[in-house]
């Protein structure tokens, strides 16, 4: 049987993030993918132009579709936009059986805004609990806990931050600090620092959306949340390494780069 997984998150129109880059990192991985649109973004490789969320109503419909009729063995969930689809999308992950990873973002690459700030408490108190694995970048750390992290042991004082919202596991992405790209995935308990090589490529457009499906897509494979973070880690390096000029600002990472890559990959 091929697994089942949903993303509920905004779309990009380039292509690079967002729903668009949740769907090909399904694909790339085997299961099959479906989508709860949040909102619509007019976005390229300059940024956001334009950014429109929908219906709450719509929202609760398209999951509600997908889960009762077809099931699914894993949840991903990106842009939320506001409070009210936070809480409603977090309502709905809490009466669906299945893994959930929240990826809380808050702002693109290029500092356009994708969650209201009138939305933070609801990703704390709301959103988090029911989360299998968080995925925060820094900024996000940042802003849901105040933890600046600035060097690798800080990101064990953020990650504590982050759980003591609920939680079962968060991974601390340090993709946004000099050096080795360095990862730390905990429950509080089991520690697994996830270490690559910093790929000098100034086009990694969807890094953190492209990561957080790829582990949703391990999970609903039945792997085990150590074994799936670390599998998703080895694609979305994979995927940063051949990451490819699009526009005139930062291109995607590439999610098709094992097909290009050759058997054996
Ligand atoms: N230049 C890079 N080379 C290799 N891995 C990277 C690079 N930039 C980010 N990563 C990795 O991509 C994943 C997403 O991290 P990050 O870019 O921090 O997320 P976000 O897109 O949410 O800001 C992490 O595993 C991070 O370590
Ligand atoms: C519609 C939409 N959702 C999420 C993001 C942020 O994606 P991310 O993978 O964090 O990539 P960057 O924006 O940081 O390149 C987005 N841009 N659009």
């Amino acid at each position: 049987m091929i697994p089942n997984v949903l993303t509920v998150a905004g779309s990009d129109s380039g292509g690079g993030a967002g729903i668009q880059a949740d769907l090909k990192t399904m694909l790339a991985l085997g299961v099959h993918g479906m989508s709860v649109v949040t909102a619509v973004t007019a976005q390229n490789s300059l940024g956001v132009q334009g950014a429109w969320e929908l219906p709450v109503e719509a929202v609760r419909a398209q999951y509600r579709s997908v889960v009762d009729d077809i099931g699914v063995q894993a949840v991903k969930t990106g842009m939320l936009a506001s409070a009210e689809l936070v809480e409603a999308v977090a309502e709905l992950i809490k009466g669906t059986d299945a893994p959930a990873v929240v990826d809380p973002v808050g702002v693109s690459k290029h500092g356009d805004a994708l969650l209201a700030a009138s939305a933070l408490d609801s990703v704390r108190t709301k959103l988090l609990p029911v989360a299998t694995v968080a995925t925060p970048n820094l900024d996000e750390v940042a802003q849901i806990t105040g933890v600046r992290v600035e060097s690798e042991s800080e990101m064990r004082e953020a990650a504590a931050a982050v759980l003591a919202y609920g939680p079962r596991w968060v991974l601390i992405k340090g993709g946004h600090l000099p050096g080795d790209a360095v990862d730390l995935l905990t429950d509080g308990s089991e520690e697994h620092w996830l270490r690559a090589p910093r790929h000098d490529n100034r086009h990694t457009h969807g890094t953190g959306c492209t990561l957080a499906s790829a582990i949703a897509a391990q999970l609903a494979k039945g792997r085990p949340v150590p074994e799936a973070v670390a599998a998703a880690k080895r694609y979305v390096t994979g995927a940063v390494a051949a990451g490819f000029a699009l526009g005139g600002g930062i291109g995607p990472v590439d999610h098709g780069w094992r097909f290009r890559a050759g058997p054996g990959r």
